[in-house]
């Protein structure tokens, strides 16, 4: 569901309520302040004198209590947003493609989820500017009822007074806003500070340039441009708080210079100026309020759009599918093609792709950097699909018929593999579980990990070679009987090295896995069963082509 219809739905749903509340609320405050009004004037109510105190105290009461109800309800209603936007972005994220999700950017989604927050108190800002604008209205309407030109001095006075205070803060903003640009920027020189603290460290002209260049002016920018801007906000608050005075002013000097005013008249201009006080104020931070809003809106409808692709569902039904076996897999004139991100050039170009993989093959795939080893790895797992051709498993087109089916063959170690903070599959992490001390013991890492995180997890405080090892552990703990490892192997030192090329992989095929291993280590390519080689998107050589053999190196 999209962002605005989830926002549509609920304001639709509760206008009636901001409504009413809206309308009770002001018909309660407005009998509290013609109660503080007749009293402080003198004026005789149309009840016994007996009453007054608790009506009064009544009139209060039901105020609170319905100021609690309605603020309790703003307050699930809000939560209850929060939590329905970011679901929605949430499965956006799972269910979107991995072409889509990497040309978003991982701050986008962040900032994202801090705009669903943002949105959720849309409600709740629309009801206490109903209710602020209920009580305005109310408030001018008992001036313009107990004196129609003393009414009508105030509203002129107050709008000067109001359209000068908006003139100043529009100027505000625009200094805010280069402030918020010098403050990304900020954070992006801080970001090469931190992450490339090492290389600095040993480039000492480079981290004078970084820090006396780039950080400290963009600091001492800020700093100017925050006493300025800091200073020209106080200026204006300050003037729209002594504001208030100078409406008090023309209650009291101005009002009877213009017309026939009594005391008691004056009193009850002026209290009822101060019950404009609060409703006024919220009113005017509507405005940037909205700004930030629409802002927020418009990001993501974005996020919605460009994440606009939907794989669809993974069940756990297709997992059981996939253990029914594999036989063999088929690409039938596959291309694929990265293009700019403006859609308009192709970066790289994937020939049509012809080949079969057999069960229990051990292929590795070779070729230089850019040939496109990797993005063939991306082919084969179905994490892009083809922009034309197909891929058939054991005979199916599962890639476009129940991709979550055609995923679940294959288990991956990747490059730039994640290693995951939480023990997520629940998998038995006591020495009762044979299967994972027995890969353990395999990848040699029995006097290098340790539980932690209460028994449910191993430690990540490992070397890259160790981490791809226990990366392997937990995608052979899959099961599935495909596994891809994209240059697995690069960070290992010889010996181990030599060790899973010579001993591991070879394991592997035995318990009847198929085996793509995309690798640089010409001196074990004698141990693939098969090799196939890419360049420039090509496949120039495979193994189990007679025709094709050319040289390998
Ligand atoms: N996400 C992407 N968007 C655009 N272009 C990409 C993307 N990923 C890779 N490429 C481009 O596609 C080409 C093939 O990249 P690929 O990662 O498949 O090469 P590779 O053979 O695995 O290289 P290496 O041995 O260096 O890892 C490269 O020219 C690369 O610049």
């Amino acid at each position: 569901m999209k962002i605005s219809q989830i926002l549509s739905g609920k304001i639709r749903s509760t206008i009636l309520f901001i409504v009413l509340f809206g309308l009770l609320n002001s018909l309660l405050n407005g009998m509290l302040l013609f109660f503080i009004n007749a009293t402080v004037t003198g004026k005789k109510l149309s009840f016994p004198d007996a009453y007054k105190l608790p009506l009064f105290v009544g009139i209060v009461l039901v105020a609170l209590v319905c100021s609690r109800f309605f603020q309790v309800y703003m307050i699930r209603l809000t939560s209850n947003i929060t939590f329905e936007f970011e679901k929605n972005i949430l499965e956006k994220i799972r269910c979107s493609t991995l072409t889509e999700f990497d040309a978003l950017g991982k701050e986008n989604i962040y900032t994202a989820v801090n705009d669903t927050r943002s949105l959720a108190h849309i409600p709740e800002i629309f009801m206490n500017a109903f209710n602020a604008m209920v009580v305005v209205l109310c408030c001018f309407g008992y001036m313009f009822w107990a004196a129609p030109l003393g009414g009508l001095v105030i509203l002129m006075t107050m709008t000067v007074l109001l359209v000068v205070y908006l003139i100043r803060n529009k100027g505000i903003q625009k200094d805010l806003n280069r402030q918020r640009d010098l403050q990304n920027n900020y954070y992006r020189y801080l970001n090469d500070a931190i992450h490339g603290f090492r290389e600095l460290k040993l480039n000492v002209l480079r981290s004078n340039n970084v820090y006396y260049n780039w950080i400290f002016p963009n600091r001492e920018q800020n700093r100017q441009l925050t006493n300025k801007t800091s200073i020209k906000y106080l200026d204006n608050e300050i003037s729209g708080t002594y504001s208030w005075y100078v409406i008090f002013g023309v209650i009291m000097f101005v009002l009877p210079l213009v017309m026939k005013t009594s005391i008691s008249t004056q009193a009850a201009f002026l209290v009822t100026i101060m019950y404009l006080i609060g409703p006024v104020a919220i009113l005017v931070t509507i405005i940037p309020t909205y700004n930030s809003l629409k802002i927020a809106y418009e990001r993501l409808v974005i996020f919605n759009h460009r994440l606009s692709i939907n794989e669809g569902e993974f069940t756990a039904r297709d997992l059981q599918r996939a253990s029914g076996g594999f036989s063999d897999l088929e690409f039938v004139d596959v291309k694929y093609q990265y293009v700019s991100s403006n859609n308009k050039t192709t970066t790289f170009l994937m020939s049509p792709i012809n080949m079969r993989i057999e069960q229990g093959e051990v292929i590795f795939v070779i070729g230089g950097n850019g040939s496109g080893k990797s993005t063939f790895g991306l082919l084969l797992t179905g994490l892009v699909r083809p922009r034309s051709g197909k891929i058939l498993l054991n005979g199916n087109d599962l890639l476009s018929e129940d991709i979550g089916h055609y995923r679940s063959y294959f288990s991956a170690v990747f490059t730039d593999g994640h290693l995951f903070n939480e023990n997520y599959d629940k998998v038995d992490m006591t020495t009762t579980n044979t299967e994972l001390y027995e890969l353990i013991s395999l990848l040699k890492l029995n006097d290098k990990i340790e539980l932690e995180n209460d028994g449910d997890r191993f430690n990540h405080n490992l070397s890259k070679g160790q981490r791809k090892r226990l990366a392997l552990i937990y995608a052979l703990l899959e099961s599935k009987p495909i596994i891809v490892l994209d240059e697995w192997a690069a960070e290992q030192d010889p010996n181990f090295r030599r060790y899973f090329y010579t001993e591991l992989v070879p394991l592997l095929q035995k318990n009847g896995k198929t085996v793509i291993v995309i690798t640089h280590d010409d001196e074990y390519y004698r141990y693939a069963s098969r090799i196939i080689k890419f360049n420039f998107g090509e496949i120039t050589y495979d193994s189990s082509k007679q025709e094709m053999v050319q040289d390998v190196s």
